[in-house]
């Protein structure tokens, strides 16, 4: 299974439009990759706060038609990160995986909202569904950057049969170490392949981490970018998945009922 995660740069001064554009033509030279992945709300830029209400969109608007027609043309299933959408009055971060076909097969609003130096939580509503979806490679678990420091989460798409996971981000270089312990403590505690995309650059104050990894079922980082933008790919093989839980089988080793007979 080819990987590829787009580390974009967040300048500033770009509008979502002319990043878009960016996205699509760095995605059109990505032809023959099974999994293409885009990091948390770069269209709009996650820290630009003052953008998220007028560049909001409906979950049937333009971001998601196009990213529909790109995983299509392309062939390849893409996780076109997340971007700010609106509902009834509402906002989420919202991420989007796509078929090859072009289906939108999965959508994650973000749970937990990140409430330290961010606006988020003041304009956006939190999602309140987990979200695991089948592919031709397995199951998949979407969740967003903060999401990454509760791992409960990551539990509850194991129980509901996840073996890849997939992280959206726009993490800060500030907190870099916790950033690589979290990927690799969350792939390796659930036996699962863990693929992120983060975003790098400096905007709005903030210096973005970069560092998208992609890290194997025994919490081996097989690829990761460093901090600069770039498209950091890799080749999996997700029937390490299945081998690993079965020689090593920790999952199994849970004891969700303490009081139940020792076996
Ligand atoms: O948890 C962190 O340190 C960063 C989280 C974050 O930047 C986010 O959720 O967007």
């Amino acid at each position: 299974m080819k990987i590829a995660s787009i580390q974009m740069e967040i300048k500033e001064n770009e509008s979502k439009i002319a990043r878009i554009d960016r996205v699509e033509s760095m995605i059109d030279k990505l032809k023959g990759q099974d999994l293409i992945v885009l990091p948390e709300t770069w269209a709009t830029g996650y820290f630009a706060f003052d953008r998220y209400v007028d560049e909001s969109e409906e979950i049937n608007g333009d971001f998601v038609q196009r990213f529909s027609s790109k995983a299509k043309e392309v062939q390849s299933y893409l996780f076109a990160g997340s971007f700010i959408e609106r509902n009834n009055g509402k906002f989420y971060n919202t991420s989007v995986l796509f078929s090859p076909d072009g289906d939108l097969i999965g959508t994650y609003r973000k749970i937990h909202l990140f409430r330290y130096g961010s606006h988020e939580g003041k304009i956006l509503t939190r999602g309140n569904e987990i979200t695991v979806v089948d592919t031709d490679f397995g199951k998949v678990g979407l969740s967003t950057c903060y999401d990454l420091r509760f791992p409960e989460l990551y539990r509850e798409q194991v129980d509901l049969g996840a073996e890849l996971l997939l992280v959206t981000s726009a993490w800060p270089h500030a907190r870099l170490e916790h950033w690589k312990i979290f990927n690799t403590a969350r792939a390796l505690e659930n036996q699962c392949f863990l693929i992120s995309s983060n975003c790098v650059g400096n905007t709005h104050g903030v210096h973005l981490g970069g560092h998208s990894q992609v890290v194997d079922p025994w919490g081996i980082v097989m690829a990761s970018g460093g901090d600069e933008e770039t498209i950091v790919k890799t080749e999996i093989d997700p029937s390490q998945i299945a081998h690993i839980r079965d020689v090593f089988p920790n999952l199994k080793h849970r004891v969700l009922d303490r009081q139940e007979e020792y076996i």
